[in-house]
């Protein structure tokens, strides 16, 4: 069953130590002190060992936006209701939305896909991979069997490969769903080890009494299904989310593509756990743009040794901190290959 996922794995590279060195000296001798441009020397370094080039490029940018919904919705979780996750699907579709903004400004491809949401979406646009309408409330079981779960991370798979296929040069991930940090804070707590007081925030921007209560279910759903840590697709096949599955689908197809992949707020977070999770070399690929509001976020990049450049006090999750990111690490680009270095400025520090 898990075929396409292992095969996938298998192809993950370890990333170009060469490249990456080389790209270092560059950097050094630039017109500039060394390490003076930070954060974006590392992520000038962190590409180089991704694609082997010294000189490496974001030109062409894709953004896949996974959407689906979720049964424990009924529990009152979230501040809003599940009508809200195809709302803004359609609201993606033509064009509305903050991701529309930022994927227009930084030049970037928007492919919106359905996964799971309760109803159909009557667009041209959408990319319809429906698995399921929804999953099950977790607080009474797995919110999805295995061979969904996997065919979750294979939809991502391929729309990762496919993006590849098409000359994509980076690709970064996001979602839509009503009531998914109550599943994500699930997953977090079970395999960052920390107690689910440490993970769980107030998502859409629920109230204290929902917050108190939302405590309370995520604690349940984690009693009741009990999945093995170890076990990505257990994990993901018991707390759900079939969104949260086509992410980490997305990361893995990226890495096994050789291609950057830039990850969005707490929710795909969680899906890069669960990637990594499969194979941990997955984690030289991933491209940490933001530190969102949520509380479990800093926890799951500290799990993972990951620090993101951005801290904008952000939670939306569409991929809209991942987006604006692209703008920084396009300058960081910019800088090794048009800055000029000491020698040809005609300094010789020597
Ligand atoms: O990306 C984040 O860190 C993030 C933090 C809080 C909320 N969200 C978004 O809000 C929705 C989930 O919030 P909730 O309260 O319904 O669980 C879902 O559509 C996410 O995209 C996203
Ligand atoms: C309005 C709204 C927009 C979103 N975009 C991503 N998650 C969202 C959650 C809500 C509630």
């Amino acid at each position: 069953m898990m075929k396409r996922i292992n095969e996938i794995s298998s192809q993950i590279d370890e990333p170009d130590i060469e490249a990456m060195k080389k790209a270092g000296k560059r950097l050094d001798s630039l017109t500039k002190p060394p390490g003076s441009l930070g954060k974006l020397e590392d992520i000038v370094q962190k590409l180089a060992g991704i694609t082997g080039n010294i000189k490496p490029a974001v030109k062409n940018r894709t953004h896949l936006l996974m959407a689906a919904d979720h049964g424990v919705a009924d529990e009152g979780v979230s501040a809003v209701p599940s009508e809200v996750t195809e709302f803004m699907v359609y609201n993606f579709l033509e064009g509305g939305a903050a991701i529309n903004v930022l994927c227009r400004q930084a030049e970037t491809e928007l492919k919106v896909f359905d996964l799971g949401i309760n109803n159909d979406i009557e667009h041209e646009d959408i990319i319809d991979r429906k698995i399921k309408y929804g999953t099950d409330n977790i607080v009474n079981g797995p919110a999805m069997s295995r061979s969904e779960a996997i065919s979750s991370i294979e939809t991502g798979i391929e729309a990762a490969c496919k993006c590849a296929e098409s000359g994509a040069d980076i690709i970064s991930t996001g979602e839509m769903g009503i009531a998914n940090t109550t599943p994500s804070s699930a997953i977090a707590a079970v395999m960052t080890s920390r107690s689910v007081e440490d993970v769980v925030g107030r998502g859409s921007g629920i109230d204290q009494k929902t917050f108190e209560k939302k405590k309370e279910i995520v604690k349940k759903a984690i009693k009741v299904n009990d999945p093995d840590p170890q076990n990505s697709i257990e994990v993901l096949a018991d707390l759900g989310g079939l969104e949260i599955g086509g992410m980490t689908g997305v990361i893995l197809g990226s890495a096994a593509s050789s291609l950057p992949v830039l990850l969005d707020g707490f929710i795909c977070g969680v899906a890069a756990l669960l990637a990594c999770n499969i194979n941990s070399g997955v984690k030289d690929y991933l491209i940490p743009s933001h530190k969102s509001v949520e509380p479990g976020h800093v926890k799951i990049y500290q799990e993972m040794g990951l620090e993101p450049m951005l801290d904008l006090d952000m939670r939306l999750g569409e991929g809209t901190g991942a987006v604006l990111n692209i703008n920084q690490i396009e300058a960081a680009c910019r800088m090794i290959d048009e800055m000029a270095t000491f020698a040809e400025a005609g300094m010789d520090l020597d």
